[in-house]
């Protein structure tokens, strides 16, 4: 049987691979084979297409390259990692994946959400998640969280304007609304222990529907 295949978002700091972490050792503490994996990255091709779309340095990187180096990475993930994962039956749990593109590149660098999904159309085919978990959190007290957590790097993405990241989060917005019936949002300036227990019951509930 195929596995499950979850994605997890939100803008920075909303807490998102702090709860992949704990649900990932819950889950196997219940017996779920569980593969945890990031975008962009997750696997050696795409974690070298990440180290160059997050490079501080690279200021004039075009939007659409953005996009395109997004989309690239997200197709070499799915090929080595994900799909092979969901064919042998396991939970994949990946923070980030194609909201973040239509969020970040499609509404808020302002390509156009309906442009940003057909080059992942192109890159995802019929893999969607069956279900996203959006973290919701003011975009400045995300920023604030990741500035006090010295052993997370500043990336470009990270550099960006605070209007920036709040088109970002009306972009999420707008996506849970479009696609309700996958993305489930979760207040995320609760505690750690909150967002978990809320997390944990959205993915409890999705796994025992099947
Ligand atoms: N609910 C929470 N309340 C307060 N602090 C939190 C909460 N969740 C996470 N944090 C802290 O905020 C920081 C960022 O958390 P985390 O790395 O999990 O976020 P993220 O969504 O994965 O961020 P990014 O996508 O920017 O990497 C960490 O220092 C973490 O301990
Ligand atoms: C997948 C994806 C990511 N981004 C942005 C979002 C973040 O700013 C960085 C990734 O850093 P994180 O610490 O791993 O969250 O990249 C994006 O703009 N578009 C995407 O498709």
């Amino acid at each position: 049987m195929p596995g499950h295949f979850f994605s997890f978002e939100g803008p920075e700091g909303a807490g998102k691979t702090t709860v992949i972490t704990k649900l990932t050792a819950f889950l196997k503490e219940k017996g779920f084979d569980v593969v945890s994996t990031r975008e962009p990255g997750g696997i050696e091709i795409a974690e070298e297409i990440r180290a160059i779309i997050l490079n501080p340095l690279h200021t004039k990187m075009d939007g659409r390259t953005e996009a395109l180096l997004y989309a690239a990475a997200r197709r070499q993930h799915l090929v080595e990692k994900i799909i092979p994962a969901l064919e042998s039956g396991k939970i994949v749990l990946c923070d980030r994946f194609i909201d973040s593109s239509l969020a970040y590149q499609g509404f808020a660098r302002g390509l156009g959400v309906d442009e940003v999904l057909s080059i992942n159309q192109f890159a995802i085919d019929k893999y969607f998640p069956s279900l996203t978990v959006y973290f919701d959190l003011d975009p400045q007290i995300g920023l604030e969280r990741i500035e006090k957590n010295q052993s997370r790097e500043i990336n470009r993405l990270d550099m960006e304007s605070l209007s920036f990241h709040n088109k970002v989060r009306q972009g999420y917005l707008q996506l849970a609304e479009r696609f309700s019936d996958r993305i489930v949002t979760i207040d995320a300036s609760k505690s750690i222990d909150e967002v978990f227990d809320m997390t944990v019951t959205i993915v409890m509930e999705k796994i025992s529907r099947r």
